[in-house]
């Protein structure tokens, strides 16, 4: 599924926190959002997922204008910083959560199941509870339960951001190859340069609320357009 922005903006309390976005992301790309905190990055992908309205703009997803579809009908998968698991379901059942719901037949999410723990890396672990789980293992099942609904875009808000560095590292590696496996359309919420660089097809670079620079990683760090792209780049 291919995204394009419009001309969004959006305030809160009068604080403008997007101001006139444009931006256009094609399908089966991993892109990051990377910029300081507070520069709006959270905020757009919230608005894509539907979960905030935008005061001025719209949204098109694969060419149809979504900005007022309602979450459940926008084909997304999201994943948050904080795990977010249920606590008193097991591996299984967590994943298998959006398929029930939407009254999945059983030998089907089974098999579903199966696969996407099969992709985490995680076949032993289905009967255990989040509790039981380390971090790095904890965002694995957030990613698997996202896409266990068969999105076609997945919004990963700061995904790995409060595990360690190792974990971290070793988490980008696995999404950078899951995604050369799976190439479903990602926006990646970030504020670490170096994350945004290992994983990324593209990268969006924002400032205050707007885009400073969008482009791929060898573009940005050859030829930053203006010295903010460049000091946040450490180049
Ligand atoms: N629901 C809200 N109500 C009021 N202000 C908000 C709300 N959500 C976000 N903001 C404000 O909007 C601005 C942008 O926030 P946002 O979370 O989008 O930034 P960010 O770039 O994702 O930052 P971070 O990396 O810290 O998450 C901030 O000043 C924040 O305080």
């Amino acid at each position: 599924m291919s995204i394009l922005i419009e001309n969004l903006s959006k305030t809160f309390d009068s604080k403008i926190v997007l101001n006139h976005i444009n931006l256009e992301i094609q399908t089966g790309y991993l892109v990051a959002l990377l910029g300081p905190s507070g520069s709006g990055k959270s905020t757009l992908l919230r608005i894509i997922a539907g979960f905030e309205k935008p005061n001025k703009g719209s949204i098109w997803l694969s060419g149809k204008k979504s900005t007022h579809i309602k979450i459940q009908d926008r084909k997304l998968g999201f994943v948050f910083q904080d795990y977010a698991l249920f606590p008193h379901l097991n591996v299984f059942e967590n994943i298998a959560f959006g398929m029930s719901i939407r009254k999945t037949p059983f030998e089907i999410i089974k098999q579903r199941v199966q696969q996407l723990l099969q992709l985490i890396q995680l076949e032993s672990q289905s009967k255990k509870y989040p509790f039981q789980l380390s971090g790095g293992q904890k965002q694995r099942v957030a990613l698997a339960r996202a896409l266990a609904i068969e999105p076609e875009v997945l919004l990963l808000d700061e995904p790995f951001g409060a595990l360690d560095v190792k974990v971290r590292k070793d988490l980008r590696l696995w999404l950078r190859k899951f995604h050369d496996e799976i190439p479903v359309t990602t926006l990646f919420v970030t504020h670490d340069q170096q994350e945004a660089m290992e994983i990324a097809n593209e990268i969006i670079i924002f400032e205050k609320g707007h885009i400073a620079q969008t482009g791929f990683a060898k573009e940005l760090i050859e030829h930053p357009s203006t010295s903010f792209v460049k000091d946040f780049l450490d180049l």
